[in-house]
């Protein structure tokens, strides 16, 4: 049972090179269950701007989970039990244009699916729910960190398909040229999905703020983990500051006229 005072509005999830809260004050660790097992790590409940913020490093600390084992169900399902409205998504992500450069920001407005055999919803039946993904990304949540970015001066991309493929392997040659020239990517990497799906059936706000580590593999030298961990941690005080600035603008509740993510599933039921 989850006491009131550990109730969070705003969920960060951590991805590559990010898994402790360092903006946070009054931080307490918290062990979740849920239906679906464990989620990546206890939670840390913090404090920002009198704003209480819950943290989930996806990968766990230490980095311990890949990809396509992590369990985003778990973990969404976690952020909501704590009543969490707003989930910010912090990604590594390749760049599949030269013109997205290692360490800008994008903040993705559309994905491709290529995952291959993950667990994709909360609705498994009897309960049947399709929920719309024409716009997968919380448009409030992507106005307030696009401004905070700008206002900030970290170059930001505010707009952009992101890729998601299965790992952990990186693509191929050819395949990356097929994300690029075919299906007209932008930037590319491994956990959006289903992450994003999962958080728009619990009815949140749900956006990514993708931090372009490399070029994949159409650069002459093909990206490695390592070239990801090294930018990564290059850029993580400039994601810290960021995150610092679009707490203190979120507001309380999401606004009605600019999203309807808490509505989701107003017409996704059969
Ligand atoms: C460490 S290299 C590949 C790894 O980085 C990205 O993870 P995240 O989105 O959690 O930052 C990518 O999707 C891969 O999982
Ligand atoms: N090039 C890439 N492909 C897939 N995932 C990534 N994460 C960071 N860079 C990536």
């Amino acid at each position: 049972m989850i006491e009131l005072k550990d109730k969070a509005t705003i969920g960060i999830i951590g991805g590559s090179g990010v898994y402790d809260p360092k903006i946070l004050t009054n931080v307490k660790e918290i062990k979740i269950y849920t239906p679906y097992g464990q989620p990546s790590d206890n939670i840390i409940l913090g404090e920002l701007e009198g704003k209480k913020v819950a943290f989930l490093p996806r990968h766990g600390r230490g980095h311990k989970i890949p990809p396509h084992k992590i369990n985003y169900r778990a973990n969404i399902w976690a952020l909501k039990e704590l009543g969490v409205k707003w989930v910010i998504s912090v990604s590594a992500v390749g760049s599949l244009r030269l013109d997205y450069k290692p360490g800008d920001f994008v903040i993705p407005d559309q994905f491709i699916d290529m995952t291959k055999g993950r667990e994709y919803t909360f609705f498994d039946g009897p309960v049947v729910a399709h929920v719309s993904m024409a716009d997968p990304f919380c448009n409030h949540l992507r106005r307030i960190i696009i401004e905070s970015a700008r206002d900030l001066g970290i170059t930001t991309h505010p707009s952009g398909t992101y890729i998601c493929i299965e790992g952990p392997r990186f693509s191929t040659r050819a395949e990356s040229k097929v994300w690029k020239e075919v299906f007209k990517a932008d930037i590319i990497g491994m956990t959006l999905v289903p992450e994003v799906n999962l958080a728009c059936e619990a009815q949140m706000c749900y956006t990514t703020i993708a931090m372009v580590t490399d070029y994949d593999v159409f650069a002459d030298i093909p990206v490695t983990a390592e070239e990801v961990t090294k930018v990564m941690s290059e850029n993580t005080e400039k994601a810290r500051k960021l995150l610092y600035e679009v707490i203190k603008r979120l507001p309380e509740k999401p606004n009605d006229g600019e999203c309807s993510c808490c509505n989701s599933l107003k017409t996704a039921l059969v």
